[in-house]
């Protein structure tokens, strides 16, 4: 029988460190993992020179997890997050250990790349935000997932991550090796936010550099695998995050959500020429709450406006790709963790259109 978590956690528990306290109550153990008989985890180290300090905690550890029944195999890997101590590192074996931080000053990088395996990655925008770009990035997953396309989905909304919530998963991805990522699993979609990695309003301070590494992280260090498609969840309005994805990522380009409000469209005019200066096309508007269904009577309302989306793709000369209807059972779906797409409602029916025509494009 497989070990508990639970019995690993006591353990863990009983590894005293210098200080006085243990592995547990200093909140030094990240991403325990057990997949079988094998069980990985990582000791984040205050710094470079208590991670070297605590190799005895490393052994005491492993020695005492593998006398664990159930356990084969314990693999653990130090990291150290805060700058080093005056010791210098230590000689030949010389590897720093790796850093599991997102949030980073980014490294040199020769023109635009995207991850190795993935054939597409679309940006998901809006000028504003709330018109919905997370709902529409969750739901658009979940129905090319259900179409069979191999979908990768990437919370980049630094202000307000809401894919944990709308996927309905989170927790804080295992990292076997201290450096590779293993991003989450739901509803058939392959998932990373960043709101899994950092405490909530960290990155909402976070400015050029450190955003440009962090996406830098996010792209490269997750094992994203064979992907037909990626698609980001973008920050709302045309900050760092757009221009450093515009600018460093292989994009096959940038779907616009917005209501059909003025104020909405008038923002969304803005992301769009972001995006033509920075040669990213635009693949196509979506007009999200589009018309208020009512519940009880089925009777049509166009709170928001009609019709301004579908206007400006025709006067800008790009697709209008989808006309999606605000519906309280749509954001039910999102606040509980299971995407209306993922559902048999008849509400799931505008995003299985929308992933249908990128895919004929050749998009997803
Ligand atoms: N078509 C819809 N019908 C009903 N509710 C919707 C619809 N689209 C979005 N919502 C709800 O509106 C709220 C905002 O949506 P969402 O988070 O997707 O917007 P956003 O543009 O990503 O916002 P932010 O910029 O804050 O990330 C959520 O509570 C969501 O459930």
């Amino acid at each position: 029988m497989p070990v508990e978590h639970d019995s690993i956690m006591t353990v863990l528990r009983g590894i005293v460190l210098p200080d006085g306290t243990n592995l547990v109550e200093s909140d030094r153990v990240r991403a325990l993992n057990v997949e079988g008989d094998v069980v990985r985890f990582v000791i984040e180290a205050p710094d470079a020179t208590a991670a070297r300090a605590w190799s005895g905690v490393e052994a005491e550890a492993k020695a005492r997890l593998e006398a664990l029944e159930g356990v084969g195999k314990v693999s653990i890997v130090m990291t150290a997050h805060g700058p080093a101590g005056s010791t210098p590192p230590p000689a030949a074996t010389g590897k720093e250990p790796p850093s599991l931080k997102i949030g980073r000053h980014p490294t040199p990088q020769q023109g635009k790349t995207k991850p190795a395996g993935v054939k597409n990655v679309i940006a998901i925008a809006s000028g504003k935000g709330g018109v919905g770009k997370s709902t529409v990035s969750a739901n658009l997953a979940v129905a090319l997932a259900k179409m069979g396309r191999k979908v990768g989905l990437l919370d980049a909304d630094i202000y307000g991550p809401s894919q944990p919530r709308m996927m309905g998963v989170n927790k804080r991805p295992a990292s076997p090796d201290g450096e590779t990522i293993e991003p989450l699993h739901a509803h058939g979609v392959t998932l990373m936010s960043i709101g899994f990695m950092i405490p909530d309003g960290e990155a909402v301070v976070w400015r050029g550099p450190m955003l440009m590494g962090a996406m830098q992280q996010m792209l490269g260090q997750v094992a994203w695998g064979e992907l037909d498609v990626l698609l980001i969840d973008m920050p709302p309005g045309t900050g760092d995050v757009q221009l450093t994805l515009g600018q460093k990522t292989e994009l096959t380009g940038a779907l616009v959500v917005s209501t059909p409000q003025d104020v909405a469209l008038m923002d969304a005019r803005r992301g769009i020429s972001m995006f033509n200066k920075l040669n990213v096309p635009v693949l196509g508007l979506i007009e999200n709450m589009s018309m208020y269904i009512c519940p009880n009577c089925g009777h049509e309302a166009h709170i928001f406006g009609h019709g301004g989306v579908a206007e400006e793709a025709e006067k800008i000369g790009v697709p209008f790709l989808a006309q999606l209807p605000l519906a309280l059972e749509a954001r039910i779906a999102g606040d509980e963790g299971v995407p209306i797409a993922a559902t048999d409602s008849p509400l799931a029916e505008p995003y299985m259109q929308l992933a249908q025509r990128l895919v004929a494009g050749g998009m997803a």
